[in-house]
């Protein structure tokens, strides 16, 4: 699924008036319509109190449609509107009128904190004051209402967005965001739901087609894609019937050091668990009677050195490497990386001291092989790209990095996401069962095995980020979020694969459920 930038949003608004023939009031009746659906739906008549807080835009006009449809249907609404501003929009003004034509009556007109109603935590909220439309900060009395409103225990159903939460820009006032039970947004989700900094006002949401034009959802490079289970299927390369062993690659893992070899355990599984046809792992003389009795299909080549890593020397050519999982920090390790990423022209996956190695030998940048992909968490990726300000400065420094070093830049977090250039990717698999050590070994030597079946680095990435997500689900599905280990997120690797290939998910049906 696509995400779009408010201002592409607009465009496709436009667009849809002018192709569909419609007026955009009939594309707000729609709108509405769609929120009152889903609420008749799941409320069947219900007598419960539903305040619904109206701004004086478009979102303001949603909010007017679906109380004059509640109210048409008998519930028990109450409309107020947040009179922040006398610009009202065209189509609130039209909805106003609409509204107070089927009550009889105009809705509640608040004007400061005088005007703030009762509200029962057995009530309904339903935040109509700002969308996509936000275009600075709350503050006064607009603030202060929606701070009260985050005070109450009512279930809070928020229109389009979270009111003053802004779709595609940082975050200004944490203190002035309606923090929503759920969210019901049109079309696309938009890029504020899934970055970390603006992620928990969102917490469950719901994408409703509201029948833009699609043409132009189609046309229109987005500001991300989102991945789940439609994307993934179209990625999946299924097997060759006629397959041996060497069409799936042979892929090289190196990794691990003194204490830390169940990192090399952990990515030469998972590598052979998504699929490559021979796995050899390179490690410190220490790891080889681990590797040779934890994974005996595995073939161990070890260093000089008993503890570290100083010299990766092999008699094949490896299909894919995956590199750095435990390496450490020696010295030596440092110059067999530097002669490493030299002698290998084929993408890498690299991962944890490889980049802490490369972060504080920057001369190890311009030597990595074009489309190599690297996998860093928090913290890796600041020691790499330096501090940013808020996640979208995060986001461009990450695009400007990959870009000039021609890389794959996975930001490992809740929502992982993605880097290629320009082009981001957003994952929604996975769950905070997984925040255990050794799951990015795990999703090295994922990636690593899909390089080795040819996937290129990109589609490696984000179907490999996908799936290993997917294995967490499934895990956690098993034994919650605290039990769940690396090790059970690679068994699940298997799971995962048959749960992708079940059967086909319709791809409007995929909702931000999480
Ligand atoms: N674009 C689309 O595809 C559609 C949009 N619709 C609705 O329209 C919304 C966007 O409507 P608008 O563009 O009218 O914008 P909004 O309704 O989000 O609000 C903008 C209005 O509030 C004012 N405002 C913004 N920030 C403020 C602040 N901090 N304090 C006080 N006033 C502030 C603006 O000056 C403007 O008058 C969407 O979120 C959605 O709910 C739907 O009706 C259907 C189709
Ligand atoms: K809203």
């Amino acid at each position: 699924m696509k995400i779009f930038s408010s201002e592409q949003l607009y465009e496709a608004d436009k667009a849809t008036v002018e192709r569909q023939e419609i007026t955009s009031e009939a594309l707000m009746e729609r709108a509405g319509t769609q929120i009152f659906n889903w609420l008749h739906q799941r409320m069947q008549g219900a007598p419960v109190p539903i305040h619904i807080f109206c701004g004086i835009g478009d979102n303001g006009g949603d909010g007017l449609v679906v109380g004059r449809l509640l109210i048409e249907h008998g519930y028990n609404v109450i409309v107020y509107v947040v009179n922040c501003s006398d610009k009202r929009s065209k189509n609130f003004l039209l909805n106003y009128g609409k509204i107070k034509n089927a009550t009889k009556k105009w809705p509640i007109l608040m004007k400061s904190e005088a005007d703030f109603p009762e509200i029962n935590n057995e009530d309904i909220i339903v935040d109509a004051i700002f969308g996509i439309g936000l275009n600075r900060c709350p503050v006064g009395w607009v603030k202060k209402l929606i701070q009260y409103l985050n005070e109450n225990k009512a279930f809070k159903l928020a229109i389009d967005i979270p009111s003053g939460l802004f779709s595609n820009s940082p975050l200004e006032d944490k203190e002035a965001v309606v923090n929503a039970n759920h969210t019901l947004t049109f079309q696309t989700p938009k890029l504020a739901f899934f970055l970390p900094e603006t992620a928990s006002f969102v917490s469950n949401f719901d994408v409703l087609d509201i029948g833009l034009d699609l043409e132009f959802l189609q046309n229109t490079e987005p500001l991300a894609q989102l991945i789940s289970k439609p994307e993934a299927q179209r990625f999946y390369k299924p097997r060759d019937k006629f397959g041996h062993k060497g069409t799936y690659g042979h892929a090289l893992i190196v990794a691990g050091s003194y204490g830390k070899i169940g990192a090399a355990v952990l990515s030469t599984a998972a590598a052979f668990r998504i699929g490559a046809g021979m796995v050899s792992t390179f490690v410190p003389k220490c790891g080889y009677n681990i590797l040779q009795t934890s994974i005996p299909e595995a073939m161990v080549i070890t260093d000089k050195e008993e503890a570290f890593i100083s010299d990766i020397t092999v008699d094949f050519e490896p299909s894919a490497i995956g590199i750095g999982m435990g390496i450490g920090k020696n010295k030596a390790t440092v110059e067999a990386l530097k002669s490493i990423f030299q002698k290998k022209n084929i993408p890498f996956v690299i991962d944890a001291d490889a980049l802490n190695n490369i972060s504080e030998n920057k001369e190890l940048l311009k030597l990595i092989p074009k489309n190599s992909v690297l996998t860093p968490h928090p913290g890796e990726l600041k020691r790499l790209i330096g501090e940013w300000k808020d996640d979208y400065d995060k986001l461009e420094k990450v695009k400007k990095f990959s870009g000039k070093h021609g890389l794959v830049v996975i930001i490992k977090g809740a929502y992982t996401i993605i880097v290629y250039g320009d082009k981001l990717y957003i994952n929604t698999s996975g769950n905070p069962g997984m925040a255990t050590a050794g799951s990015g070994d795990a999703l090295s030597g994922v990636i690593t095995g899909l390089l080795s079946q040819g996937y290129d680095p990109l589609l490696a990435s984000v179907f490999g980020v996908y799936i290993h997500g997917r294995a967490g689900d499934i895990a956690f599905g098993q034994m919650g979020y605290e039990a769940v280990m690396a090790g059970d997120i690679i068994d699940n690797l298997a799971e995962a694969y048959l749960d992708l290939l079940e059967q086909p998910e319709i791809e409007n049906e995929s909702n931000g459920e999480q």
